[in-house]
């Protein structure tokens, strides 16, 4: 029997799952949430126990160093030596990595040189490896890309429409990520909808702290809303999207903020719903206030749904109509109010959710029989995918 852990490091989160492989059995997961906000939540779900408690989790950093705590005081295992396999997550590997590759420290290096592609996730997907080829050198260690799953786009796609030379010589391009969940969900979609994968025009909507969506034609990626960094696309828990470049000039001669870099970090952390609502990142933190009447969090809320339908549209158009629309991650799966708000205003598209079925822990399809895209909630499973990798690739 061999342990395989699989560790998915988000901007909000660190999720992980032990397995025993080749079986996918799951001897035992966690995930840390509001990870850099007050109160993080940290679970431990093994031999039909759970353990939850509540504390400052600052860094991804820390998480590991609790995860490493936890598997050993949880007995969970008794010596690391049994983990035999670690697959991370890694969100950029820009030109460099398309597919899922084995980890040495060269790689680990080119890894942390891609960050400027992902600034919030690459360093800390490059710490987590760092602390696992530390403590089990001789585990087969993998990094499975977000971007990858996005190497299908056509150029069209792909390129800004900026002069060729940003690209050619220096990679200038849309990467896209998430691609790992945009994948597995896709695939489970053509199971639930019982059709051939290749054979299905799908939207895949992954909103969690980090939101993006791909136009999913016949199992590739075609476009995704994502870019050169995870900053494009739509609204997000902390990040802005797209938005008018023009305004970063603008802010470096009227504000405090010095440089680019300034301003960038501002739309990457304290952007998005956190910024318009100046109440929270979380989207159970935005309900809560909305409820009470608050209207800055209203406003981010109904911003939010706004940029998803966009999106939405604009990959109608790109696949020239779709079969089906998928939500999925933490808001995707959890929030049905989020769901109904972004379906209802797009009756005219054929798309009607059937609020018996539109309830937290149902998945599956969550529209009306009448309804012509049919609408899925799907939950994502970005570890199970970066395990069956670890498996793949090991000696
Ligand atoms: N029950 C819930 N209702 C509404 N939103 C939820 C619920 N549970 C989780 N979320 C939201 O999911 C988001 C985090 O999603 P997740 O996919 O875990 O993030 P990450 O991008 O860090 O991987 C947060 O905004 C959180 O509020
Ligand atoms: C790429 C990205 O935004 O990831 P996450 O949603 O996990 O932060
Ligand atoms: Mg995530």
């Amino acid at each position: 029997m061999t342990k395989t852990l699989a560790v998915n490091a988000g901007s909000s989160s660190l999720k992980w799952q032990l397995y025993e492989m080749p079986e996918e059995k799951v001897i035992a997961k966690g995930i840390f949430e509001r990870i850099g906000l007050k109160d993080s939540i940290v679970t431990v779900k093994y031999n039909g126990n759970e353990d939850t408690k509540t504390l400052d989790v600052n860094d991804h950093n820390q998480a590991v160093n609790i995860l490493l705590e936890d598997l050993k005081a949880f007995g969970i295992v008794q010596d690391f030596s049994e983990i035999t396999g670690v697959g991370h997550r890694v969100v950029a590997g820009g030109e460099l990595f398309k597919e899922s590759t084995r980890v040495n420290a060269e790689v680990l290096a080119q890894i942390e040189s891609l960050s400027v592609l992902a600034p919030l996730h690459n360093p800390a997907n490059a710490a987590g490896i760092k602390a696992f080829l530390e403590l089990l050198p001789d585990a087969t260690a993998v990094a499975v890309f977000d971007t990858a799953f996005h190497t299908s786009m056509p150029e069209k796609a792909y390129r800004y429409p900026i002069p060729a030379k940003y690209y050619e010589e220096y990679n200038v391009r849309k990467y896209g990520a998430h691609g790992t969940s945009h994948m597995y969900v896709a695939g489970e979609a053509a199971k639930v909808l019982g059709k051939p994968l290749e054979e299905l025009k799908l939207i895949t909507a992954h909103i969690g702290n980090g939101v993006s969506l791909t136009a999913v034609d016949g199992g590739k990626s075609v476009d995704t809303s994502m870019g050169f960094t995870p900053l494009g696309g739509v609204m997000m828990g902390t990040r802005a999207g797209e938005m008018d470049p023009s305004v970063i000039p603008y802010l470096i001669s009227e504000t405090d903020l010095e440089s680019a870099q300034d301003v960038i970090d501002m739309m990457n952390k304290k952007s998005g719903l956190s910024g318009v609502s100046e109440v929270s990142s979380d989207m159970r933190d935005i309900q809560a206030a909305k409820e009470e009447g608050n209207e800055k969090a209203k406003l981010a809320f109904d911003m939010f749904v706004d940029r998803i339908q966009k999106y939405i549209g604009q990959y109608l158009a790109v696949l020239n109509g779709a079969d089906a629309i998928i939500f999925t991650a933490g808001v995707g799966e959890n929030a049905r109010h989020v769901r109904t708000a972004i379906i209802e205003g797009m009756s005219w598209f054929g798309m009607e959710i059937d609020q018996t079925k539109n309830v937290r822990g149902n998945f599956g399809v969550i529209s009306t029989a009448e309804s012509k895209v049919k609408v899925l909630v799907i939950p994502t499973d970005e570890e199970l995918v970066i395990a069956r990798d670890v498996e793949r690739l090991k000696d």
